[in-house]
């Protein structure tokens, strides 16, 4: 394929090198040295991309910028002097899928001429316009939802794949930000570089610089080898900024100085290593009231959030719930390697459907896994979703979305456990004066409390998935000696108990005694006495799983499940 293109300068030496440039990539362009000239030459020719420069005699290659992005796809990138980052910013912002500074690196210009080569390969392979590309069937098999919004959404989600321009995922806990992220990377012409995550609130902040830039060995005390820092990792790739909310005042200082200059310092090096990444950034707070508190620098929000892209809640989709947990049961049906996905009966989709989800995807997978760890069958009732029981009171609440479904509430065919996927089916809610729980205090909620509508039910959220466990779903399953200890607990064990069946409401010597409650934590307490008790069943059957589970009193599933995100080896426990 020979690429076209059309360049636009006004400095008649930078567009010869820009041509040659071009012509040893085996690209042929068309040269226009002013804006009225570049708009004949683009109304006349057909251009595979186009590259101008901000400053023209006649007017700004903005206008050129608009006039391009707005009538065709074709990517379009700026030439910028030094430091008009502003700029910069404007034209992504219009559509521009790239910016490169004056005075111009060849390198960089190469690097940004194949990131448009791709892009335009990726449109030319797809044929039928009628056609699902299969960027879109990607799309649709990691972003699951039909919903108007999600659908907007994912075509957002394509333009912005085919830009470099900074994106920042707003939305709260669990709408899948993360998941999109990875998405824009994986359709991009970055693909085959790498996509780095980082949490920016679980790096210490004495270990940040060197995480970000790396170091030198001998630079610091502990610094035993060079180490390459995320920036470099994520090089020819996308590094993701997820909570990014949480970074250190003087840690944004430097990650902005790196972001514009394209370069970095490792510790103890005295070079600049120049980095080619795209910023894809994300946080559940309100990043914009951050900068009014003065937590969070004002340059650097602009600087990521060139694009906001805003995830939607799951309340604002309950047509969605239906295929997602049709998604979510087939996934853990494989991770956990079970014989069949669960299946949730009729009464089962309308209790999710009338859940109000401030925990949002997150927190519908975290049910559906609890749900299939407590059903005896491939079958999951309303009662192994551990929702509380709706009535008058409780299901009134004060939540928009849910009063919006009211509105739409259809009567529902029971008869297919499937034909849930294309359903909307929503049941009648009150409103009262109860407010709904906001993410941002659901996130920080003890797992066992159903806070929204004050009653004494089991309404877990444990949205930090991988090693929360379900206390309820504990006690149910645990065997009648031993919740019944739980229950009484004054007495509570640290130490691996020798034997199951071991009279364990009985003080023991080993057993420490304390009035207060647990100090690491409720969650951390259950966890310990979960493990083991496990551990303890284990070794007692010689690491055979099904009399294990027998011996707790729960199901082969249930331990298999437990085992896993617990971590626990059961090699190591078998006598
Ligand atoms: N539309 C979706 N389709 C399929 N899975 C989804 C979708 N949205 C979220 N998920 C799943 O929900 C869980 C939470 O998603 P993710 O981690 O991307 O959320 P987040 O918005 O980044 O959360 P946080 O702000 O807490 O980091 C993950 O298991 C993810 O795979």
């Amino acid at each position: 394929m020979t690429a076209t293109a059309l360049v636009v300068d006004d400095e008649v030496d930078l567009c010869r090198l820009m041509q040659i440039t071009l012509t040893k990539m085996g690209i042929k362009s068309d040269v226009a040295y002013t804006l009225l000239q570049a708009q004949s030459y683009w109304q006349v020719n057909e251009y595979d991309f186009c590259l101008t420069d901000l400053n023209l005699p006649d007017g700004s290659g903005l206008d050129l910028v608009k006039q391009i992005s707005s009538s065709s796809s074709t990517p379009v990138a700026v030439i910028t002097a030094h430091g008009s980052m502003d700029l910069a910013i404007e034209a992504l912002k219009l559509g521009a899928f790239d910016f490169v500074n004056k005075p111009l690196e060849l390198p960089r210009l190469r690097q940004l001429v194949e990131n448009a080569l791709k892009v335009i390969r990726q449109d030319k392979d797809t044929k039928s316009p009628n056609a699902r590309t299969p960027e879109q069937q990607l799309l649709d098999s990691r972003l699951i939802g039909n919903s108007a919004v999600m659908h907007t959404l994912k075509n957002t989600i394509l333009k912005l794949a085919r830009s470099q321009a900074p994106v920042f995922l707003s939305g709260a806990s669990g709408t899948g930000k993360e998941v999109v992220a990875r998405l824009i990377h994986d359709l991009s012409p970055r693909r085959d570089g790498s996509f780095v995550p980082v949490n920016c609130g679980a790096i210490p902040s004495e270990l940040m610089e060197s995480e970000f830039f790396g170091h030198k060995k001998g630079s610091f005390t502990g610094a035993v080898a060079d180490k390459q820092g995320l920036f470099q990792q994520a090089s020819g790739g996308t590094l993701f900024l997820d909570e990014v909310a949480d970074l250190p005042l003087a840690m944004q200082v430097k990650l902005l100085r790196a972001i514009q200059e394209k370069n970095v310092r490792p510790i103890g090096d005295t070079r600049e290593v120049p980095v080619d990444i795209r910023i894809l950034s994300a946080t559940h707070k309100d990043l914009n009231q951050l900068v009014q508190l003065g937590t969070f620098r004002q340059d650097l929000y602009y600087r990521i959030n060139v694009i906001e892209l805003k995830l939607p809640a799951l309340n604002a989709r309950y047509e969605d719930i239906p295929a997602l947990a049709q998604h979510f049961l087939a996934l853990i049906a494989e991770e956990w390697q079970l014989d069949a996905p669960s299946q949730l009966t009729d009464s089962a989709y309308k209790r999710l459907q009338q859940h109000d989800f401030s925990g949002n995807v997150r927190e519908l997978r975290n049910i559906l896994e609890r749900a299939i760890t407590l059903s005896e069958s491939i079958m999951i009732d309303v009662n192994h979703l551990g929702l509380p029981e709706l009535s008058d009171n409780n299901e009134a609440l004060n939540h928009e979305p849910l009063n919006q479904k009211a509105l739409n509430h259809e009567t529902r065919n029971t008869d297919n456990v499937m034909s849930h996927a294309a359903s909307n089916h929503i049941a009648t809610a009150n409103t009262t004066d109860l407010p709904a729980i906001k993410p941002d205090q659901a996130h920080n909620m003890p797992s066992t409390a159903s806070t929204k509508n004050g009653l004494n039910a089991i309404n877990l959220h444990p949205y930090r998935t991988t090693n929360q466990l379900y206390p309820s779903a504990i006690q149910a399953s645990m065997p009648t000696n031993v919740r019944k200890r739980s229950a009484q607990n004054e007495t509570i064990s640290n130490e691996p108990s020798s034997k199951l069946g071991e009279d364990v409401n009985k003080p023991s010597s080993t057993l420490a005694s304390i009035t207060g409650l647990p100090s690491k934590g409720l969650e951390a307490y259950l966890q310990e006495q979960e493990e083991r008790l496990i551990i303890a069943a284990l070794k007692q059957t010689n690491g055979n799983k099904t009399q294990a589970a027998e011996l707790l009193g729960t199901t082969f599933r249930s331990l298999r499940y437990r085992m896993k995100k617990l971590e626990i080896d059961e090699d190591q426990h078998s006598d």
